[in-house]
């Protein structure tokens, strides 16, 4: 469906999103249709489109020409939200249970019309508020082993992914990564935010030179490993979720990058929440981490056994070594993440919303050691459940 051949941008206001739910018969003629801009997210709109009758919705995305948490001064590319749309298709013909429904996408408009998921609560919120989410961990390692196995070279024809991949290049969102999770953290940039009393830790951190090594090494490989088809911003104020389901949004970051991405920054954002957390509430975060790990690890082996296309799949020790490098990079891009959500230009509520001032700024020391180990100590981790020790052992203010 398209509205026209030449649709012109502009960006949308409530009234004229809800024209164009009309227009493009997502609601037939005279639908008493209200709209609200619900967007809470760094980057764009994001209109929720109810009929009032029935009280069923839709959502409007639309990508502005800046980066709105920053605003005009910081232009953006529109093309985020063809990148978005196309990755939401690609993962829905792999795991369509775990992603919303696209209805349509306006290259021109920048906009992505998809399934309302109202019905769910972003996980970050839920999370803070103390939920567990029982299957949240279940479900996001069977769609990241999914995604992953079935756009890489394993999966799926090695041309094929070729052409694939090209039409995934996101060169200016992938530089925003670049600068906000691998770089900036790690010297004294001016889009660093962080409280003045972290100051002295910070400074350690910008003055360790083998904690630099490693981030770049890190770096590189977000740079030049073009393994698989991946989220590029996999933390759990992208994912939807309920005790029953797991939907996941908000692809705009899409590209071809490292196997271990994603699931480094999905491990790290539960271990962000569980920072937040007394001691003895943690314990769900931790399952999390760990089944996250041995559902992907699982689900990748049964895939890697039964459906691959290369040549080299049964030799022995291959699919080993492709699970333990994919761990190793995992653990590190987690700790980089953790830094940067920490003591960068991108916060998170879990931290951020400790409301007792010395409380916050200890969770966020213990954050800085958590993620600084995390990177250096990363090739010497051989279990998942060492996470958890490491994270009891940084509470220490000696490491
Ligand atoms: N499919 C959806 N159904 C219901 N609400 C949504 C949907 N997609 C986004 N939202 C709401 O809009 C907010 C911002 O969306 P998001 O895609 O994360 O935007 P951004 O790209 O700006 O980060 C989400 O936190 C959620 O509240
Ligand atoms: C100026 S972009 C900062 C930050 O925002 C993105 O997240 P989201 O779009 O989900 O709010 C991404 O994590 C970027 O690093």
């Amino acid at each position: 469906m398209a509205i026209s051949k030449q649709s012109v941008y502009e960006p949308l206001t409530e009234n004229t999103a809800i024209s164009l739910a009309l227009r493009l018969g997502l609601f037939p003629e005279g639908t008493p249709l209200t709209c609200r801009e619900i967007g809470d997210g760094n980057l764009n709109l994001v209109f929720h489109v109810v009929d009032q009758t029935k009280n069923k919705g839709v959502i409007i995305k639309q990508a502005l020409p800046y980066a709105k948490v920053v605003g005009e001064s910081w232009p953006l590319t529109l093309k985020r939200a063809t990148i978005e749309s196309n990755a939401l298709r690609t993962f829905s013909s792999y795991v369509p249970e775990y992603v919303p429904k696209v209805y349509y996408s306006d290259e021109s408009l920048a906009i992505t019309v998809m399934e309302d998921l109202s019905h769910l609560q972003i996980a970050r919120k839920g999370l803070i508020e103390g939920k567990t989410y029982p299957l949240l961990s279940q479900h996001i390692g069977q769609f990241l082993a999914k995604t992953l196995f079935y756009t890489s070279d394993f999966g799926l024809n090695q041309q094929q992914k070729k052409q694939l991949a090209q039409s995934f290049v996101n060169p200016e969102l992938c530089k925003i990564t670049e600068d906000l999770v691998f770089t900036d953290p790690f010297f004294d940039h001016d889009t660093n935010n962080f409280e003045e009393e972290l100051r002295d830790d910070v400074e350690t951190l910008w003055n360790n030179s083998s904690l630099k090594l490693e981030t770049a090494k890190l770096k590189r490989k977000f740079l030049t490993e073009g393994d698989a088809l991946l989220h590029g911003d996999l933390h759990t104020g992208s994912i939807f979720a309920s005790d029953e389901e797991t939907k996941i949004i908000d692809p705009e970051f899409a590209f071809y990058g490292p196997l271990g991405f994603d699931l480094g920054q999905f491990l790290a954002n539960l271990l962000l929440n569980a920072l937040s957390r007394n001691e003895e509430e943690r314990e769900p975060l931790f399952a999390h981490v760990e089944k996250t790990w041995e559902v992907f690890q699982q689900t990748f082996s049964e895939l890697w056994e039964n459906q691959n296309v290369e040549t080299y799949a049964k030799v022995p020790g291959f699919l080993q070594e492709v699970l333990d490098r994919t761990f190793t990079d995992a653990i590190g891009f987690a700790g980089c993440e953790i830094i940067r959500r920490t003591i960068g230009l991108a916060h998170v509520a879990d931290l951020d919303g400790i409301k007792d001032k010395e409380e916050r700024l200890n969770a966020k020391r213990h954050a800085l050691r958590l993620g600084k180990t995390l990177i250096l100590k990363r090739e010497s981790i051989n279990k998942i459940q060492e996470i958890r020790q490491l994270f009891t052992q940084t509470t220490l203010v000696n490491n």
